[in-house]
């Protein structure tokens, strides 16, 4: 395995699992809602609201991430933000995290760190007042991070996917095509004369585009707008992980519903934006005749048409991502 980073680091393997977690536990809050952190058998985790939300993701080396490509930060940043946005999904308020890592016994611990610091960083800055209460370590010839993710109603009704109804409005926050357009250019600028990732190359291609390499690597979701939407009332929602298209029509199936999306405010692009996977924008839908709050905008309007499509009343392609298909199993 390429080394991730460019500092001299005793490798994980070299240092044992109590003195790897010694240097990652220091680096991370558990949080407000924590009453025992991280240190004994299991956390406690206040519930204020009687009942919890909980979510998990993975990310796994090769189909998920390049260490070629993502930095140690990147990637805890990164896991957070994804199981962050699907707590907020609910119209909760993200708590508590568990993390598990499992990775190779050459893996740098400066790796495991920077892992640590960018959960800590995305924390502070997606959701504040929420921690990593606990996690685990083992090895594997693959890196790999699990986050386990928990959030509080605060005595509010969960928000489904199924709620949507003919004539409510449907808007979405966040990017709209940016992590998608950042995995593209990686693809094409980043990766050598054999096709595998180079590190370099990277590095060149997030100066020519902070925007969107940045946008894929370490994604800003706007996961404070989960509540503000449920507060506001809105009737569905969901997080944007495997593209618009692909993740509006689960809605759309859920709540026996049809969505046409406006392609004027979808930007210049339309399709790219109907198309990409891993913004982790939210979804949603508000009553007939409301104007859904900000940073929500309109993107276009529920209808009777259940379980169908439609940009500008056309249909669209709704295949997004799928693990399954869409990583060609090594190469790039
Ligand atoms: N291995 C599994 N065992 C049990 N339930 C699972 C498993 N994998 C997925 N699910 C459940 O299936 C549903 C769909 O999963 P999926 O990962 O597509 O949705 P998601 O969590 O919103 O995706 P994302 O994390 O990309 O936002 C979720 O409710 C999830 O909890
Ligand atoms: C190196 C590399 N190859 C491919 C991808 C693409 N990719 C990975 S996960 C995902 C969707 C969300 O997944 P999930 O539904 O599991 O949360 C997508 C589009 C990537 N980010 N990095
Ligand atoms: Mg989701």
């Amino acid at each position: 395995m390429e080394q991730p980073t460019r500092e001299p680091s005793p490798t994980v393997g070299e240092l044992g699992e109590t003195a790897v977690l010694a240097r990652i536990l220091p680096r991370l809050e558990p949080g407000e809602a924590a009453l025992l952190g991280a240190g004994d058998d299991a956390a406690v985790v206040a519930a204020h609201d009687g009942r919890f939300v909980v979510t998990t993701d993975l990310m796994v080396h090769g189909p998920d991430f390049r260490l070629a490509w993502s930095r140690p930060h990147d990637l805890g940043w990164k896991a957070a933000a994804t199981n962050l946005t699907d707590v907020a999904a609910m119209g909760a308020r993200p708590t508590a995290l568990v993390v598990s890592i499992a990775a190779p016994p050459t893996t740098p611990v400066s790796l495991l760190e920077g892992i640590a610091d960018g959960l800590r960083d995305a924390l502070d800055a997606l959701a504040p007042g929420a921690g990593v209460v606990g996690g685990d370590l083992s090895a594997s010839s693959v890196l790999t991070i699990a986050v386990t993710a928990f959030g509080d109603l605060d005595g509010r009704r969960p928000v489904l996917r199924s709620g949507a109804r003919p004539g409510d409005v449907l808007a979405h926050a966040g990017a709209r095509g940016d992590a998608a357009r950042g995995l593209k250019v990686l693809f094409a600028e980043a990766r050598d004369a054999d096709g595998e990732p180079d590190a370099d190359l990277a590095d060149a291609a997030r100066t020519r585009h902070p925007l969107l390499v940045g946008a894929q690597l370490a994604p800003s979701p706007p996961v404070s707008a989960g509540v503000v939407a449920a507060t506001s009332g809105a009737t569905a929602m969901l997080d944007v992980s495997d593209g618009l298209a692909r993740d509006a029509r689960r809605l759309a199936e859920a709540s026996a519903v049809g969505l046409d999306f406006h392609a004027g405010a979808l930007g210049p692009d339309p399709l790219t934006a109907m198309a990409g996977a891993e913004d982790h924008g939210l979804l949603a839908t508000f009553p007939a005749g409301t104007t859904p709050p900000e940073p929500f905008e309109v993107v276009g309007v529920v209808n009777g048409d259940a379980g169908r499509l439609t940009l500008d009343g056309e249909p669209v392609d709704t295949s997004g991502w799928d693990p399954y298909s869409g990583w060609d199993g090594g190469t790039g």
